[in-house]
């Protein structure tokens, strides 16, 4: 059973963008993130997945109730713990959690749905502490969505995510999909500048040093690295972070990984 459904799920706030279009799907038992800068729409999704604002147009569905007829019954069933409930010091992470069950639910473990939006304002001790909580209840059964603007924290913990910019979706896939690439990220000590050929972005020189992405063959790096006096090279692959900055911006809906 599709545990979160979207279809062209559209919010304007009067004449201000919320989310555009976007199509979501969530399976039961996922631990689903959900990617996006500050003001992208992550908070504007959750809160029409709950069913506490009216989408413009478009459908969302979770647990195959629709979130503007059945909300009720949505909010007695589903976990939500905002990034704000981290405010209140004195509750240790587990608390927040059971607490937002208990708002809704006696028993927690039956939960059968959780929204989080939680890392801001944790230090990493709880951050570990929030995330192992979160594996324990998704043991039990509880698929969890987790929205983040971090995502070495999705790469980390989820199977598959959703990107999202200016209130569109970008790409969703499994995050082992996401993270693939054919660019690398190459360091070489005894240059200045880097080598004159295509497919270098992000280039970083130091003082005897040169760090860029590289997109291409790799055979044409090489070639032209010969007579350059290197003293020393790697290659390795970039994380998450460097993907999607490089790769991801500007792109529209659809486009893959390099
Ligand atoms: N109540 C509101 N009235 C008007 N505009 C709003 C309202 N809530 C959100 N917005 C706008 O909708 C867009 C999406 O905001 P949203 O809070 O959903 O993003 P977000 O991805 O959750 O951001 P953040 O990570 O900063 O919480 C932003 O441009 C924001 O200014």
């Amino acid at each position: 059973m599709k545990m979160i459904e979207t279809k062209g799920l559209t919010k304007y706030y009067g004449k201000s963008r919320g989310i555009i279009d976007l199509d979501l799907s969530v399976e039961q038992g996922e631990i689903y993130g959900f990617i996006g800068p500050n003001g992208a729409g992550k908070s504007t999704t959750i809160r029409l997945l709950l069913g506490l604002i009216t989408p413009s147009s478009g459908q969302a569905a979770v647990m195959g109730r629709d979130c503007v007829r059945e909300r009720t019954q949505i909010l007695s069933e589903t976990g939500y713990m905002p990034s704000e409930a981290m405010f209140y010091d004195n509750l240790r992470v587990k608390e927040v959690i059971d607490l937002s069950a208990k708002l809704h639910k006696k028993n927690c473990k039956k939960e059968a749905a959780r929204l989080y939006e939680p890392t801001s304002g944790l230090d990493p001790l709880m951050q570990k502490e929030f995330f192992s909580l979160l594996a324990e209840r998704n043991r039990e059964g509880a698929t969890i969505f987790l929205s983040s603007h971090v995502l070495s924290e999705i790469q980390r913990h989820c199977q598959s995510a959703a990107i999202i910019r200016d209130g569109r979706l970008i790409v969703s896939d499994s995050v082992e999909a996401l993270s693939r690439t054919s660019a690398r990220r190459v360091e070489i000590h005894g240059i200045k500048q880097p080598p004159a050929i295509d497919g270098i972005v992000d280039i970083d020189c130091g003082p005897d040093s040169v760090r860029f992405l590289y997109q291409g063959e790799m055979q044409a790096l090489i070639a032209s690295l010969s007579g350059l006096g290197i003293e020393d090279l790697s290659i390795s692959e970039p994380d998450i972070e460097e993907i999607f900055m490089h790769f991801y911006n500007g792109g529209g809906a659809g486009n893959g990984l390099v």
